[in-house]
């Protein structure tokens, strides 16, 4: 049968990135991205803004929508201190099966909670199910038509305290405008647009990190 893309990316993780290492399977994944076949990984031009943002955070618990093959958790996970959890969640079971893989391959599955369902079922059950607060970073980079309505969520569920840090992919492209159109305006945030290209690629993307103020 004919395997996946996500299945051939693992492969070359597999080939090409050392057990263990992040930074390789990081390495593999965009190299295989730029030789081989596009995917949409955040890559690495936006994936040092996600880096710097991760650092600058120093968060203890992180949530990202949208795992897709797991290289923006590997670069997430890479970067949190000890005792630091990212929950994870992906609806897509074989996209969630491939991930599973790449994270443990990188060695970060200790901190890492890969969740498989729906954001609107699972983020009302984050309190619940895993013991959540509130959340000091959340990487949004699901379907763009779920950014508005997961973040809305996420406020009347109480996931969000002063100073917790949204940061959404592919604002530009494939764009998520009423998301930037709320988040810009909303007297609740204070935004600021990282300007990038749509990972390898030449068009146009960029990342929109937004401060919640309480
Ligand atoms: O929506 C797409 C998309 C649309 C059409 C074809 C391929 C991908 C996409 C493109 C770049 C991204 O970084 C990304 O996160 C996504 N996504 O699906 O979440
Ligand atoms: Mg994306």
């Amino acid at each position: 049968t004919q395997s996946t893309r996500p299945q051939r990316l693992l492969a070359a993780v597999h080939k090409k990135a050392t057990r263990g290492n992040p930074r390789s399977v990081v390495k593999a994944i965009d190299e295989f991205c730029n030789q081989n076949e596009w995917a949409m990984n955040v890559g690495n031009e936006k994936g040092e803004i996600l880096d710097s943002v991760v650092s600058e955070t120093n968060p203890g618990c992180v949530l990202e929508l949208g795992t897709y093959c797991g290289y923006s958790t590997v670069r997430i996970a890479s970067l949190l201190p000890p005792h630091a959890q990212l929950i994870t969640l992906e609806f897509n079971p074989d996209n969630a099966a491939v991930a599973r893989q790449v994270i443990a391959w990188a060695g970060v599955a200790e901190k890492v909670r890969l969740v498989e369902g729906e954001s609107g079922e699972w983020i009302p059950k984050m309190k619940e199910q895993f013991g959540v607060k509130t959340f000091d970073l959340v990487f949004l980079d699901h379907w763009k038509n779920r950014y508005l309505l997961d973040t809305k969520l996420m406020e009347e569920c109480g996931l969000l305290k002063k100073g917790s840090v949204l940061l959404a992919d592919n604002v530009v492209c494939p764009g998520a405008p009423d998301y930037l159109e709320y988040i810009r305006n909303s007297p609740q945030y204070k935004s600021q647009f990282f300007k990038s290209h749509l990972e390898y690629t030449k068009a146009e993307d960029g990342l929109e990190k937004s401060v919640f103020l309480g």
